[in-house]
């Protein structure tokens, strides 16, 4: 687990300076990167932005679907001035795993493609000079690593991925590294609760630092007021008539912490933006403020033409502009954490999301119809390995995005095979370990796959609501059959209401592959329209069933997958293109979705 995984700020004791931009960048299919020195730098290779997934700018196909170790490298300054100061790089994330090297010298490595790490270069580096930092990066996927799937030999003897999962195994430094300077003493982490009292509400705080001085905590409204402070590295800050952060009506207020005796010349200053809001789960509802919401949105992806996977701030600009265009308030972040920047934007634009760890492919049958194996995911050498390492990144994800306003809940897998009775010790070992985790103690959760029912699978008392996610009328039941496959939702539902729900119920993924631009009267699959019908069906019974607390279509966009012949240069279930242009389902939700109050 990363000791402090803070998002950087600039101030007066701390500095944060972005190496995005071009790197040198280079395969080592035969591993013989150490031997011949590229630890320190190389010049031979071709040019790489950074963030960016490497796969796409390739125009041979031996390089989009290179599997094995890759190299980066590019030289950065440090400035004498920078002498005293603790010296980090920080890389928001290299997927799937990644070494770093600073002029020569392994510092350390990092294991998991989502979520962020620091590099302690300070012992390393040359002051009032350049120095080369070089990462060695790797895109095997096993069944002992998030997320999941195999690694094959062809006979060529390339080395291919088979994921148990839809989406492209894109690869590479796909979010920015930062050049960090920070005071020797400082600010590790902070953690924040609430409590609602009437107009009033209280911020619980914590704060961990790596020394003795003294705290001070600060709380300032959006106009810069100051409206509590408190001392101490554990405390409260009272706040009169708080102004509360809601569902597509977000307020942010300023959160300062200072270390040091004097506030005029702090040894360490630490801000961030914090919503006051509660969030609980009572009954079949689930509560912001102790109001009872509805979730419409989707399940996304961060997936976008020559990004790849990368954090594209414009694409996310787009993507926010259509969820609120549509009347969306929500979204999971399936199936792996994002960047940080799209939380900061759903903190300020009051979207709720669920914050999903890539335990995604956890499910032999679905590696089937992905080329793997039959058998129980949860029987098999590889889980002591995949357990420390799944319970590892949900430890970073808590870590990272736990003072989010945003973050409604944590999804813990996707679709996992629940039905095997093998699988009940590891969701318990997963849910022990993640019960306190989280501070503000959010709902745990998980997607339960069409297999996975209330009468098939074995874990369903550990999750604190449930996701659904369910394909009659595309996966089956699908054409002029769609009657029969809202009927057999229906009878599933009953099932729900007939066995006592006593969780809320969220669909999670639901939808239809469709062509842009086709069209046939009357429908047939993969034309806009057909998309509607479905869509229109699930509509039909979520408005049924009290107990179904929200709907998020699959997928927000079209998104790149393995190529086979069950899909057409991609998964096509987006409400829009991949290039973020409606379909006509979009028009669908627009006119479903804003007749309804923004939050419910
Ligand atoms: C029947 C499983 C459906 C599946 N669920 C996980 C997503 O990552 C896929 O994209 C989606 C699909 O096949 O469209």
């Amino acid at each position: 687990m990363e000791t402090s995984l803070l998002y950087p700020v600039t101030n007066d004791q701390r500095t944060d300076q972005k190496l995005d931009g071009l790197w040198q960048f280079k395969f080592d299919e035969t591993k013989q990167g150490v031997k011949d020195g590229w630890e320190t730098g190389f010049h031979d290779g071709v040019s790489m932005p950074v963030p960016a997934s490497f796969n796409d700018f390739f125009t041979d196909k031996e390089s989009r679907e290179y599997t094995g170790d890759f190299w980066y490298s590019r030289k950065f300054f440090v400035p004498s001035a920078a002498k005293g100061k603790a010296l980090f790089l920080r890389f928001d994330a290299v997927t799937h795993r990644a070494t770093i090297f600073v002029n020569g010298k392994e510092i350390r490595s990092h294991e998991g493609g989502f979520l962020p790490f620091t590099a302690d270069i300070s012992s390393a580096v040359h002051y009032g000079a350049e120095n080369t930092v070089v990462v060695k990066g790797n895109n095997e996927l096993s069944r002992e690593a998030l997320p999941a799937g195999d690694t094959i030999t062809l006979r060529n003897g390339k080395k291919m991925v088979r994921p148990f999962f839809d989406f492209y195994n894109y690869s590479g430094l796909n979010r920015s590294v930062h050049l960090l300077t920070l005071p020797q003493e400082r600010v590790l982490d902070y953690t924040t609760t609430f409590e609602l009292n009437g107009q009033d509400a209280t911020v619980n705080y914590t704060v961990t630092t790596n020394g003795d001085a003294p705290v001070t905590v600060s709380l300032a409204d959006a106009d810069g007021q100051v409206v509590a402070t408190a001392q101490g590295k554990e405390g409260a800050l009272q706040v009169k008539n708080a102004h509360l952060w809601q569902v597509r009506n977000a307020y942010l207020y300023t959160l300062t912490i200072q270390v040091g005796d004097d506030a005029q010349t702090p040894v360490d200053t630490y801000t961030d933006r914090i919503g006051i809001r509660t969030i609980k789960i009572s009954g079949t509802n689930i509560l912001v403020n102790d109001k009872p919401i509805y979730l419409k949105g989707f399940g996304r992806h961060e997936d976008s033409p020559f990004a790849g996977r990368a954090f594209d701030l414009n694409v996310e600009k787009k993507d926010f502009a259509l969820m609120k265009w549509i009347g969306a308030n929500s979204f999971r972040t399936s199936h792996y954490p994002y960047d940080e920047q799209v939380y900061k934007i759903a903190d300020e634009e009051g979207f709720l999301l669920t914050d999903e760890v890539p335990a995604v492919g956890f499910k032999m049958a679905a590696a089937a119809f992905l080329g793997g194996l039959n058998q129980s995911f949860f029987k098999g050498p590889w889980l002591k390995k995949l357990h420390e390492r799944h319970i590892d990144q949900i430890r970073d994800l808590i870590k990272r995005d736990k003072n989010h306003p945003s973050v409604l809940a944590w999804s813990l897998f996707n679709e996992p095979d629940t039905i095997d009775e093998n699988a009940v010790p590891y969701f318990k070992q997963i849910f022990d370990e993640s019960k306190d985790l989280d501070p503000q103690s959010r709902p745990r959760t998980f997607t339960l796959s069409e297999d996975d029912t209330i009468e098939t699978s074995k874990v369903l008392d550990f999750p604190d609501f449930y996701m659904l996610n369910r394909y009659p009328g595309w996966y089956h039941f699908g054409g002029y059959q769609i009657s029969d496959g809202e009927a057999g939702l229906r009878d599933e539902m009953d099932k729900w209401q007939k066995a006592g729900v006593t969780k809320p119920v969220v669909f999670t993924e639901f939808g239809a592959d469709t062509e842009a631009g086709l069209h046939k009267l009357p429908s047939v699959m993969w034309t806009e329209e057909y998309q509607v019908e479905v869509l229109k069906m699930f509509s039909r019974v979520f408005d049924d069933y009290d107990f179904i607390k929200g709907e998020q279509v699959w997928n927000l966009a079209d998104f790149q997958t393995v190529e086979g012949n069950m899909r057409v240069n991609g998964n096509k279930k987006g409400i829009f293109t991949r290039d973020r242009q409606p379909k006509e389902a979009a028009f669908f939700y627009h006119d479903r979705w804003n007749k309804l109050p923004l939050d419910y």
